[in-house]
């Protein structure tokens, strides 16, 4: 197994400070009662709301933080006490946070990764050539970090993070800020690794695009828990049952005689939401209805936001119903 983690809590402590001389402990429970398993090679997405506990799972299973209580072994290892030992083995990527050396160009970083990971030169070389390639980065490897796009700059980190070989790469939120040609590029290059390269992935992202073309299978976190463990297909299946229909039309419509199963999700002023039911009618008959009876300039066809499927788990009563099974196993 490549990552087990069972029965994982962590509460972080704050003080809050209560005028001149009192202070106030405050609890917060970020990670409660999780568990599960990743076999190796798999592509799992952690998502949720704000809040909901995914960055402090990743920094668990990376080794930066410690579990209140429970146990967690990725690669066999304790992540946090072998820390050190692990690094080789692993790697991780912070959307929000960089590893590259601000001033400096890539390439600059790749060395120093290259020693501190004790590569020796000749593969260094070799690594660094095969990963300047898979990524494109040989028009701006020379160029300090501060100058390059979002785009490229997240390509250098995946690159950057891939020096060592690592069996695991964590991701959290890859794809943040990227325009939709960078995410794309660095989506194709992170399914690649993870389908021809044999690279696990764990992924955060709050883009339901991101994990679908990514990720194999999905743990759904709110508020620290487990609400759904699936594969995304099943959870495709299962719970994406609406399209968002997006319509400019060329001056504010006054009658949509919507079909059954169509509601107006959002208006401002021409430009209309739809939610489309799968389940009671078909997206192209509804398109192709609007476009016959209005004047319209713009449509476009989307997933539900993840909020409202995270939304759609909880009112399905899917949550409540996993609580009651895990009661009655432990109970059993
Ligand atoms: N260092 C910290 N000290 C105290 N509380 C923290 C700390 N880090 C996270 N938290 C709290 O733990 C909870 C879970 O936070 P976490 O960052 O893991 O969530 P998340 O799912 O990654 O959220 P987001 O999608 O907004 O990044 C939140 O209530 C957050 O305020």
């Amino acid at each position: 197994m490549c990552i087990e983690v069972n029965r994982v809590s962590k509460q972080y402590t704050l003080w809050k400070i209560k005028g001149w001389t009192r202070r106030e402990r405050q609890v917060i429970e970020a990670v409660k009662d999780v568990s599960f398993r990743v076999e190796p090679g798999r592509a799992l997405a952690l998502i949720g709301p704000n809040g909901a506990g995914k960055s402090t799972m990743i920094k668990l299973l990376c080794g930066i933080l410690s579990p209140t209580q429970g146990s967690i072994r990725v690669l066999e290892m304790d992540p946090f006490k072998d820390r050190s030992r692990l690094a080789y083995r692993i790697s991780s990527v912070f959307g929000q946070r960089s590893q590259l050396w601000y001033h400096l160009p890539p390439i600059d970083t790749f060395q120093l990764l290259g020693r501190i990971y004790d590569i020796d030169r000749v593969e260094l070389k070799k690594r660094m050539k095969e990963l300047i390639e898979l990524f494109d980065l040989s028009s701006f490897l020379y160029q300090p970090v501060r100058k390059l796009s979002l785009g490229q700059r997240m390509r250098c980190e995946i690159a950057a993070a891939l020096i060592h070989k690592p069996k695991i790469l964590f991701l959290d939120e890859p794809t943040i800020g990227l325009d939709v040609v960078a995410r794309s590029t660095v989506i194709d290059i992170l399914r690649d690794l993870n389908r021809h390269r044999n690279v696990t992935i764990i992924l955060t992202s709050h883009d339901t695009g991101d994990i679908e073309r990514i990720c194999e299978d999905v743990i759904v976190l709110n508020e620290g828990k487990i609400v759904l463990e699936s594969k995304i297909r099943e959870m495709r299946k299962n719970f994406f049952h609406s399209k968002i229909i997006e319509i400019e039309f060329a001056e504010q419509p006054n009658d949509l005689n919507l079909l059954p199963g169509v509601r107006v999700f959002d208006q401002n002023g021409p430009v209309v939401k739809l939610e489309v039911d799968l389940k009671t009618c078909d997206v192209n008959e509804v398109v192709s209805r609007i476009v016959a009876c209005n004047a319209v300039r713009d449509i476009t066809i989307q997933d539900p936001p993840l909020e409202s499927i995270i939304q759609h788990i909880y009112l399905s009563g899917y949550s409540a119903e996993r609580e009651a099974g895990q009661n009655a196993q432990i109970d059993g």
